[in-house]
């Protein structure tokens, strides 16, 4: 296996708090991992400073040996690196095709006219949100605004997508779609950072997954082992889970 993105001693200080200290993990090409923790334990930093949103305090994050600390986030993505948000992000007023144009547009392929509606919708396919090509983005319902969200990441053709809670808030038909569709994602190659609370997702996707606390990193390994790992019970899944 390739080492794709390597994360290495990831430290992010808030004035006094520390929110992530010291976070060191790496991921494969085409791995999906679980990157897990109880509310506040630093996961959606990791991800902004991996994105580039926010500026490490120390550390380093690669792509391909390449250094991506301190570059722009557009720079970043530029590079192979997409994200979605956990409060989705979009251009409301626009139709769900021209969001995932304008991605492709300014996404690190640069796609206009015909070439580029014919991926957007091929994008959309595998949301599953064809359909809705034409409707304002604004009158989309929550969850398919997070699938139209996932169609714009995916125009950025990325090497690295990273998921913040991107299951959260589905129904179970919804979330067994959800799931296959980044399963596929994995089996395309793509390689997925998945911040998730739904472990039912985790056991089905994650073949590993990194657990933080307060920060730090507690665990990291197989998925069944690292659930079964006592300290990962005692400060996130709680005893009921054990
Ligand atoms: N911009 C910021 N300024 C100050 N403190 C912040 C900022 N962003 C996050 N924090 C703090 O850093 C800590 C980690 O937050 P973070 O959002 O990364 O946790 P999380 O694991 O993603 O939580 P959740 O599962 O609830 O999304 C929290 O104490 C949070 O209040």
């Amino acid at each position: 296996m390739t080492t794709l993105l390597e994360i290495s001693g990831l430290t992010k200080q808030f004035g006094g708090l520390t929110a992530v200290d010291g976070v060191t993990f790496s991921m494969d090409k085409g791995e999906v991992v679980g990157l897990l923790g109880p509310n506040g334990s630093g996961k959606t930093t990791v991800l902004n400073m991996v994105s580039g949103l926010l500026p490490p305090t120390r550390g380093t994050v690669m792509l391909n040996g390449e250094t991506l600390t301190g570059l722009s986030p557009n720079r970043i993505a530029l590079k192979g690196v997409a994200r979605t948000f956990q409060l989705v992000r979009i251009l409301p007023s626009l139709s769900v095709l021209e969001n995932v144009v304008a991605a492709l547009a300014f996404g690190r392929r640069r796609l206009w006219g015909t070439v580029a509606r014919d991926e957007a919708l091929a994008r959309l396919e595998q949301v599953g949100l064809a359909d809705r090509a034409d409707e304002t983005a604004e009158r989309l319902t929550y969850i398919d605004q997070k699938r139209m969200e996932l169609a714009r990441a995916l125009a950025a053709d990325p090497a690295v997508l990273l998921l913040d809670e991107w299951l959260a808030g589905l129904n179970p038909t919804e979330l067994r779609i959800g799931i296959d569709l980044v399963a596929s994602l994995g089996e395309r190659g793509v390689t997925v950072l998945l911040v998730e609370h739904v472990m039912d997702a985790v056991r089905a996707l994650c073949g590993r997954c990194v657990v933080m606390n307060a920060g730090k990193t507690i665990a990291d390994g197989r998925t069944a082992d690292v659930l079964a790992d006592a300290e990962v019970v005692r400060a996130y899944l709680g005893a009921e889970h054990a």
